[in-house]
C-alpha cells in the first residue's frame, strides 16, 4: 500500500478504515475520473456509482454513464449505476419550479449536493455496498479539528475551481465520510493527472453551466417544460408600465439582459411581484441592498453562534467573498439570521445561498429571503 494521498493525511482526520470500500460519484467527467483512478492506483478498494438523475439527458445520463462505465472497465473496478430519477424530481425539479413560480430563484446545486448525491449516495453506500466512506471530484477539503471535534470545510487549493460554496449544506456525518481527493491539486494537475493515467476521459471539456441548463439549453427552455406563460407588467418603481413579459420565472434580481426596454440608462430587474405578475425594474444603484435575512442556516465548521460574528460571506458562486456581520435572529439564532454588509451589494437574489467564511475556512450558509 502506498502512503495516503496528501488530502487524507493532511486532513488530520481519524483513521481510515482501508478494509471497507470507497464509494466514487461518477459523472462521466474528468475529476471524477481522476479521484476513481488515484485512489484505486493508491491501493484503496474503490467501486464507482453513477447517479442516473434526469430522463436520458444531461452529462451525466447519457453518454457520462458510458464513460463511467468504461473506466471502471479499464480500471478493473466495480460500477453500478442507481436510478436517482425519482428523487431528484422531487428535489429539484419540483422545488426549482415552486421556487421559479414564486418569483425567487433557487439555488439547485447546494440542494442536490445536500438531498439527491451526498445524502443518498451515502446511505446506498453504507447500507447495500458495505462501504464507509464516498469520495467526490469535488474541489473543497475536509478538515477534522480534534479540538473541536468538528469536520470542517475549506475552500480548494486551487481558488477558481473552488466548490465549497456549493457544499455549504452538507452535515456533519456528510463530511465525517466523504473524501475530496483533488481538494489539494489544481485543475491543470487534475488533466495532467487524467493523461498520466491514460483515461480516456482526459480531454474532456469542462462542463460550463448547471446540468440541467446544460441538458436542455436555458434555464428558460427547462422552466419552460413546467411552467407556462402568464403575461404581465414590467414597470418602473413608480408603477409606470415600461413593458410586458411572458411569466416572472423568467427573471431574476438584479437581471439586465433580456428585459427588453429601451431606456436613457440600463435597466435592472429590482423585484419579483407575484402577487400583481410584475417585474419591477431600475438603475443599477436601486438593486443595492445594505442587509438581509438568511434562514435554513447550516453551520458548518463551527458549532451555531449566538452573538453577532465578523464574517466574509459570498451571495452567489464565485461572487467576490464580502466583509458583513452576521447578527443570529434572537428568536431562531440557531436556523435564522441577518447579514449586514460593510458595503451594499448588488443582486442579493431571495432563493441563493449566501455562505460565509472564516478566511478559506467554511463556516455556514444559509438561503437569502
Ligand atoms: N450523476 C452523478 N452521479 C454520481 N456522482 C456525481 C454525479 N454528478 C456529479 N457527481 C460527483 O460530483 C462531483 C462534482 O460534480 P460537478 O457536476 O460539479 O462536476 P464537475 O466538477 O464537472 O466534475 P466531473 O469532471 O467529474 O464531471 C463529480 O466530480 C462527481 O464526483
Amino acid at each position: 500500500m502506498s502512503p495516503l494521498p496528501a488530502t487524507l493525511a493532511s486532513s488530520s482526520r481519524p483513521a481510515l478504515d482501508l478494509t471497507t470500500p470507497i464509494v466514487v460519484g461518477l459523472s462521466g467527467g474528468v475529476d471524477s475520473s481522476v479521484a476513481i483512478a488515484s485512489l484505486h492506483q493508491q491501493g484503496y478498494p474503490v467501486i464507482g456509482v453513477t447517479l442516473w438523475l434526469m430522463k436520458g439527458k444531461g452529462q451525466c445520463c447519457s453518454e457520462g454513464m458510458v464513460d463511467a462505465a468504461r473506466l471502471c472497465e479499464e480500471l478493473g473496478v466495480p460500477y453500478q449505476v442507481v436510478d436517482s430519477r425519482e428523487v431528484f424530481q422531487t428535489q429539484i425539479i419540483d422545488y426549482l419550479v415552486a421556487g421559479y413560480s414564486a418569483g425567487i430563484t433557487p439555488l439547485p446545486c447546494s440542494q442536490c449536493n445536500r438531498m439527491v448525491k451526498f445524502g443518498p449516495l451515502l446511505a446506498y453506500a453504507q447500507a447495500s455496498l458495505g462501504a464507509n466512506h464516498i469520495a467526490t471530484g469535488h474541489y473543497a477539503r475536509i478538515r477534522y479539528n480534534s479540538t473541536t471535534e468538528r469536520y470542517e470545510l475549506w475552500r480548494a487549493v486551487d481558488r477558481k475551481k473552488d466548490q465549497s460554496y456549493f457544499l455549504y449544506d452538507l452535515t456533519q456525518d456528510h463530511l465525517a465520510h466523504t473524501l475530496f481527493p483533488l481538494g489539494e491539486q489544481t485543475k491543470a494537475e487534475t488533466r495532467a493527472m487524467a493523461s498520466q493515467f491514460n483515461l480516456h476521459t482526459a480531454s474532456k471539456p469542462e462542463s460550463q453551466d448547471l446540468c440541467l441548463v446544460e441538458a436542455h439549453g436555458s434555464m428558460r427552455e427547462f422552466l419552460a417544460q413546467y411552467i407556462p406563460p402568464q403575461s404581465g407588467e414590467i414597470v418602473d418603481q413608480s408603477g409606470q408600465v415600461l413593458g410586458y413579459h411572458e411569466g416572472i420565472h423568467n427573471y431574476t434580481i438584479g437581471q439586465r439582459k433580456g428585459i427588453g426596454i429601451a431606456a436613457a440608462e440600463p435597466l435592472y430587474v429590482l423585484a419579483l411581484d407575484t402577487t400583481r405578475n410584475q417585474v419591477i425594474v431600475g438603475p443599477r444603484t436601486q438593486a443595492e441592498q445594505g442587509e438581509c435575512n438568511v434562514q435554513r442556516l447550516n453551520w458548518v465548521s463551527i458549532p451555531p453562534v449566538d452573538h453577532p460574528l465578523d464574517v466574509t460571506v459570498q451571495i452567489r458562486y464565485q461572487s467576490q467573498p464580502t466583509p458583513a456581520t452576521l447578527i443570529p435572529d434572537p428568536d431562531n439564532p440557531i436556523t435564522q439570521a441577518k447579514l449586514v454588509f460593510a458595503e451594499p451589494q448588488f443582486g442579493v437574489t431571495p432563493g441563493q445561498a449566501a455562505v460565509w467564511y472564516d478566511g478559506e475556512r467554511l463556516l455556514g450558509g444559509g438561503i437569502i429571503e
